[in-house]
């Protein structure tokens, strides 16, 4: 059996193009219970913490978990929980190049675990106030890390990305598929 260890709609959608059939079980984790760590380790640990959590309840399944964090300037940006705060994190990355890291870790029923990260830059165009204001209305931004989903409007606001597009969705399928492949 294979399980999604996550409650992100996209990523269950991403999935289907690595697996065919699994099962969607959320990990309960509460992501402020972490220290705060360099951007790649907090994701990695991160997604290690929500796939250990559902392995640990399903010891006979391969659990897939993943964590997305939008890092810019020296801070991590997680989900905005207002519109005020999308506001200030799409006004802050406006003109300018952030990094989206997804943490991916797989457990096997042998015990075994593979763990990555991927890293993509993405160049958002320069912003007016406006145009942010109009975004943030439209309810995308609030359960996105950074306060956008590039696969939506937020792809309005893209100029140019370095890497993996699926990465910045949440899943980074073309990793995980050969990591999945390689256990094989
Ligand atoms: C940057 C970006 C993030 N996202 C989403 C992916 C994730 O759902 C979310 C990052 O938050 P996460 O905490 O990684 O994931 P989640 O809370 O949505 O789901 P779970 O922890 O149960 O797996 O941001 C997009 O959909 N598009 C984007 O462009």
């Amino acid at each position: 059996m294979i399980i999604l260890a996550s409650n992100s709609p996209r990523r269950q959608e991403l999935l289907k193009r690595v697996v065919p059939d699994f099962t969607v079980m959320p990990a309960a984790v509460d992501e402020r219970a972490l220290p705060i760590l360099p951007p790649r380790a907090y994701v990695q640990r991160l997604a290690a913490a929500k796939c250990g959590a559902v392995a640990r309840e399903h010891p006979g399944a391969t659990v897939i978990a993943a964590d997305t964090m939008v890092a810019f300037n020296g801070e991590l940006l997680g989900k905005p929980q207002t519109a005020e705060a999308a506001t200030a994190m799409l006004t802050a990355l406006g003109g300018q190049t952030h990094q989206v890291h997804t943490g991916l870790c797989v457990y096997w029923p042998d015990k075994t675990m593979r763990q990555t990260v991927v890293t993509t830059e993405v160049t958002f165009w320069p912003l007016t106030a406006t145009e942010i204001a109009d975004y943030v209305a439209t309810g995308e931004p609030l359960d996105k890390a950074g306060g956008y989903g590039i696969q939506g409007q937020g792809s309005l606001l893209v100029k140019a990305i370095a890497g993996d597009f699926y990465n910045v969705v949440g899943l980074p399928i073309s990793t995980l598929a050969r990591v999945l492949a390689a256990k094989q």
